[in-house]
């Protein structure tokens, strides 16, 4: 196919090269055959005229003989020879003259010689010399047969009348072949051949090539002498040839050599222009391809240093940002504040809305930055849900300080999503180029460790990242870090806090507490690593090693007969969204084969208030399975109370905050008196927390409180010193033991 469309011109040209070559040369070679014609017929009329007028010249001849004679008184006798030589000399068509007398007797005869015998004779050829005699009238030259002069069958005669002082005939005798011979050979062109022919056959022929005379030849016929020819011409072969010209063979081979050149021509300009074309449409998707490329590529960089989602610069264009600006401003000692931000309930909203929303929240805050954000402010999107102020020639901290609540601000107000009034907000960590030692990567972590702090600080707030600050953060992490291998290694120990009846001072329980025993021995007490616990998800494992650990001591206890003891477990707030808490606890309680009335889970008000719809479901099952559940902490800083009469709690935990200043302190006498008023009121067990002194077990035993914690009983201790202390008092426990 691509072949034929290569080749298409090239065969176009030559189909109509060829047609034209050919009708050229058709037309040619009709000329060239018509003009040979003409030559040829040419020639024979030549001939046919030449033997005509030869003839004619001969009748002449003889007829001026006669009127010479006439006008003449000479004898013939006299005049014979003078003439015959003259006339035999000029005609050499006449082979014999002779002289008639009116007898028709044959008087005198030339040549003499081989005719001589004739003389006296009696003239053969009657008919024609009769019609003279007989007809006076008569007086030009007729044609008549030879006669008794001939020499050969054609040869005739031409005979004349003189009536001159001698009367007779006079009379010349042709040879017919040497007549036409000698007009054929002296007028004939070159190349010509030509025959002679009457009704009886072919009387004579000049060559006699009979290749090219069947196309070629030329009739005419020709009245001579009283005979009726047919005269026939024809060329030799290379005669035609010439005649032919050779013009229209020359034009043929010309034009087919023509075509043949312009059909390679074309050919060959077809096959290039296809060649060019492709070389076009490869070039075409060459370019196609490059500006394909260039387009990803300008995409790629765009996307290199850009945030898809937001169309903000990425962390990449931030850094970059913040490297080149960095050595102006440690040259010109200018303030360069990195402004952290992370949403605060973006997850929830993302959780809870699904992505879509998320999305167009994420969206819509960019476009609230940009709004606010001074126009030399380079604002990026870092992370999900994380944005980073690059503020340069910032004018002084407090210019700075005063960006961020602006900025806290305009986080903390609704955003319209779809048909979703969301509210969120934010918590920002701010650093300074200066305490970064005008490093970029360090304005950035130090940011961000500021956030942290923010974060921690209860959120929608800033903090400003300060050396103190990013110390104790390392510490910090250098803690988890150190946690998350103690949980590892099982490095954790669960101690022991009695419960004591007041009256009787027996040890009615314990609450299990978790401590962290380093290598070295030093004991880390829960407070300083369960919020980290809690804040990596450690709290998990570690609650999980807790409860295992807490029941099969119970057990061991309720072994050695003191099989009455309860075991108080902390619940953390964490463990509360572990779907499948309910079934960890009844199996843990299982597995360490003790009755679930004997354990107690203890939640502090502020997670109980805080999980308490969504929990509603574990703590009635809790409770279904006859597991006891504590409010810890209770009345630290919640008013509602309206929720004990909806939740199945089965004590409350007075906080030691209001214990450790009985009976002294007025209000918190009234608080523990109306804490203990209530859990009587709503019939729940009630248990005060850091009992230090006789004088607080005094104030609660006086309120009607009678069981309680506290140092003054014993501080938290390991598993083998709680069974000494079981052991050695009989379950009843000393005053000070700790
Ligand atoms: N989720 C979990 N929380 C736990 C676990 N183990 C402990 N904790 C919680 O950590 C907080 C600190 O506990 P800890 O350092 O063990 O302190 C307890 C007692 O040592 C302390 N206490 C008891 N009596 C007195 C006293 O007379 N004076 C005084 N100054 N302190 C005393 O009180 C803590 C027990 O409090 P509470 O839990 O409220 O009963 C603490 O909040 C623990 O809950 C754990 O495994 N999981």
């Amino acid at each position: 196919m691509r072949a034929l469309s290569e080749a298409r011109q090239a065969i176009v040209a030559a189909i109509l090269g060829m047609v034209i070559t050919l009708s050229f040369y058709g037309y040619l070679r009709i000329a060239e055959s018509e003009h040979a014609t003409a030559q040829i017929q040419n020639e024979a009329y030549n001939i046919q005229r030449q033997l005509r007028q030869t003839m004619i010249n001969h009748l002449f001849m003889v007829e001026w003989i006669a009127r010479e004679w006439e006008q003449n008184d000479q004898a013939v006798e006299e005049r014979w020879q003078a003439d015959a030589n003259i006339i035999t000399l000029y005609y050499q068509g006449v082979q014999t003259l002779v002289w008639l007398d009116p007898q028709r007797r044959i008087k005198k005869v030339f040549p003499e010689q081989g005719n001589y015998g004739l003389v006296g004779s009696q003239f053969s050829g009657t008919e024609t010399i009769d019609m003279l005699a007989n007809n006076d009238a008569i007086q030009h030259a007729i044609v008549g047969k030879a006669g008794n002069l001939g020499r050969h069958p054609t040869d005739i005669g031409l005979f004349v009348q003189v009536d001159g002082a001698e009367k007779g005939i006079f009379g010349a005798i042709l040879s017919l072949q040497d007549l036409i011979n000698n007009v054929v050979r002296a007028n004939i062109s070159e190349g010509f051949q030509l025959a002679l022919a009457n009704e009886n056959g072919l009387l004579y022929s000049f060559q006699g090539d009979q290749q090219t005379k069947q196309q070629w030849q030329v009739n005419t016929s020709l009245q001579v002498l009283g005979n009726r020819w047919t005269l026939t011409v024809w060329p030799t072969p290379n005669k035609l040839e010439e005649l032919l010209g050779g013009v229209s063979t020359a034009v043929l081979t010309a034009g087919l050599a023509v075509t043949l050149l312009l059909t390679f021509v074309l050919y060959i300009f077809g096959v290039s222009r296809h060649r060019s074309q492709e070389l076009a449409d490869t070039n075409l998707e060459l370019y196609a391809e490059i500006e394909e490329r260039e387009r990803v590529e300008q995409q790629m960089a765009y996307l290199a240093e850009h945030d898809a989602l937001t169309g903000l610069a990425n962390r990449n264009a931030l850094m970059r940002f913040l490297t080149e600006k960095m050595p102006a401003t440690e040259q010109h000692k200018t303030i360069l504040a990195v402004i952290f931000i992370d949403l605060d309930r973006f997850k929830e909203v993302n959780d809870a809305l699904g992505h879509t929303v998320g999305d167009e929240l994420l969206k819509r805050v960019a476009r609230r930055l940009q709004k606010i954000a001074p126009e030399s402010t380079f604002i990026a999107r870092t992370g999900g849900d994380e944005f980073v102020l690059a503020a340069p020639d910032s004018e002084s901290s407090h210019y700075v300080t005063e960006l961020a609540k602006q900025l806290l601000l305009a986080l903390d107000t609704h955003f319209f999503v779809d048909a979703y009034e969301l509210f969120i907000s934010a918590s920002i960590g701010i650093a300074f180029a200066e305490d970064a030692d005008y490093s970029a990567e360090n304005v950035v972590r130090n940011a961000d460790t500021a956030l942290y702090q923010a974060k921690e600080a209860g959120r929608n707030t800033y903090q400003i990242y300060s050396r103190a600050v990013h110390r104790d953060l390392t510490e910090k992490l250098e803690l988890m870090k150190r946690l998350r291998h103690a949980v590892e290694q099982e490095k954790l120990v669960v101690y022991y806090q009695p419960k004591i009846d007041l009256n009787s001072r027996r040890i009615i329980g314990a609450e299990a507490l978790v401590r962290w025993v380093e290598d070295d021995g030093k004991v880390i007490g829960p407070d300083q690593f369960i919020p980290i616990a809690e804040d990596t998800g450690l709290i998990i494992p570690i609650s999980d090693f807790v409860m295992r650990q807490a029941t099969e001591q119970l057990k061991q206890w309720h072994d050695l007969g003191y099989d009455d003891l309860t075991m108080a477990i902390n619940i953390s707030g964490k463990q509360l969204h572990t779907p499948d808490l309910i079934d960890k606890v009844l199996d843990t309680v299982h597995q360490a084969r003790i009755g679930p009335q004997f354990i107690e889970l203890e939640l502090t008000e502020q997670v109980f208030i805080e999980n308490i719809q969504s929990h509603r479901h574990f703590m009635h099952a809790i409770r279904e399975h006859g597991i006891a559940l504590a409010i810890d902490d209770f009345g630290v800083g919640y008013s509602s109370l309206s929720y004990l009469k909806n939740f199945p709690v089965t004590s409350l935990k007075i906080d030691r905050s209001f214990v450790q200043d009985l009976p002294g302190d007025n209000d918190d006498a009234t608080i523990t008196q109306t804490i203990i008023n209530l859990a009587k009121n709503l019939e729940i067990d009630i248990v005060a927390e850091g009992i230090e002194t006789e004088q607080q077990v005094d104030f609660l035993m006086e309120r009607e409180c009678f069981v309680g914690q506290g140092f003054l009983f014993s501080r938290p201790i390991p598993a083998e010193q709680f069974t000494q202390l079981l052991q050695k008092y009989q379950g009843l426990i000393p005053i000070q033991i700790a």
